[in-house]
């Protein structure tokens, strides 16, 4: 079991954040990707990184730019038109994570955890069940139409919710939270299903600064535990403030990839140079 597996068991919890140290084992590559939706635009042009466990990666860029669809093709709710993903496994060879579907896309979409921005929870089941379908790719068909999960997932769902100081909210429909609150049910459901990787599609572009602020300190803490996380930002404040590494894209394409202290006038120029120049 590796630091992100142990993350929120019961035996360590409360959670100790664990400062981990680079340079970390490699996750995935990603290889030449490319996406587009229509025969017009290339969405994604030749998309390269590798992500390494433990990273807290900034995604950075102005709007229409890719972040989105980026995070969309890592997880498998898009398909690349071209390019690899490849998935490095603590044990085995790496494979080709692009392109696979039915039971191992499911697989990786676990594995590969994924908090999307209208959060999709559903409406009118009790936060506590939110979190436990979580589990459902990891349950059989018989156990999860009827919403059965193990005790252990039970205790491991109260124990994140308790994390994220949710727990006074397990029995509330989660239509009646707030989106901060919302917010907070989404990222324990992603992380019941114990993955390696998990990516937030712009998690605080709704939130106050407070709420802002504990969902960051929850998406670091999470890092810190051996995770690797990858994040849709509109704030370099906040990419500053919590992030090991910013990826900034435009147009389709990596313009920068480094630490966020080297984000540069030049490099943020080019980042939101249609931004910029709309303001003059
Ligand atoms: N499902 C889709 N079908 C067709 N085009 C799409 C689809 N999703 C996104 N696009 C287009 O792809 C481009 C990139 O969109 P994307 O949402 O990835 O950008 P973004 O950087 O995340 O923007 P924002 O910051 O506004 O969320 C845009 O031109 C968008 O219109």
């Amino acid at each position: 079991m590796n630091n992100a597996r142990a993350l929120f068991s019961l035996n360590d919890y409360p959670v100790q954040p664990q400062i981990i140290h680079a340079p970390q084992r490699k996750v995935l590559s990603v290889k030449n990707v490319c996406k587009s939706y229509n025969a017009q635009q290339k969405v994604l042009n030749d998309i390269n990184f590798d992500l390494h466990a433990g990273e807290m990666v900034g995604i950075v860029g102005r709007s229409g730019a890719g972040k989105s669809t980026l995070l969309h093709v890592l997880n498998g709710t898009h398909t690349a038109t071209s390019g690899e993903l490849l998935s490095y496994p603590e044990v085995g060879l790496p494979r080709d994570v692009s392109g696979i579907s039915g039971r191992a896309l499911n697989e990786w979409r676990s594995e590969c955890g994924m908090i999307f921005q209208d959060f999709c929870l559903v409406p009118r089941l009790d936060v506590l069940t939110n979190v436990l379908l979580g589990r459902l790719s990891q349950t059989s068909t018989f156990k999860s139409l009827f919403k059965v999960f193990s005790d252990d997932d039970r205790a491991r769902a109260i124990a994140l919710l308790e994390w994220m100081n949710m727990l006074p909210h397990a029995l509330q429909r989660a239509e009646n939270l707030s989106g901060g609150q919302m917010q907070r049910v989404a990222i324990c459901r992603a992380l019941i299903q114990n993955p390696s990787i998990l990516l937030a599609d712009e998690p605080v572009a709704s939130l106050d600064p407070k709420n802002t602020q504990r969902i960051m300190t929850a998406l670091r803490e999470v890092s810190e535990q051996g995770i690797s996380v990858m994040v849709n930002l509109h704030s370099i404040e906040l990419v500053k403030n919590y992030c090991t590494r910013v990826i900034g894209i435009a147009q389709g394409q990596i313009v920068f990839d480094g630490h966020p202290d080297d984000l540069n006038p030049d490099v943020l120029q080019q980042l939101y140079v249609d931004e910029i120049s709309q303001l003059h």
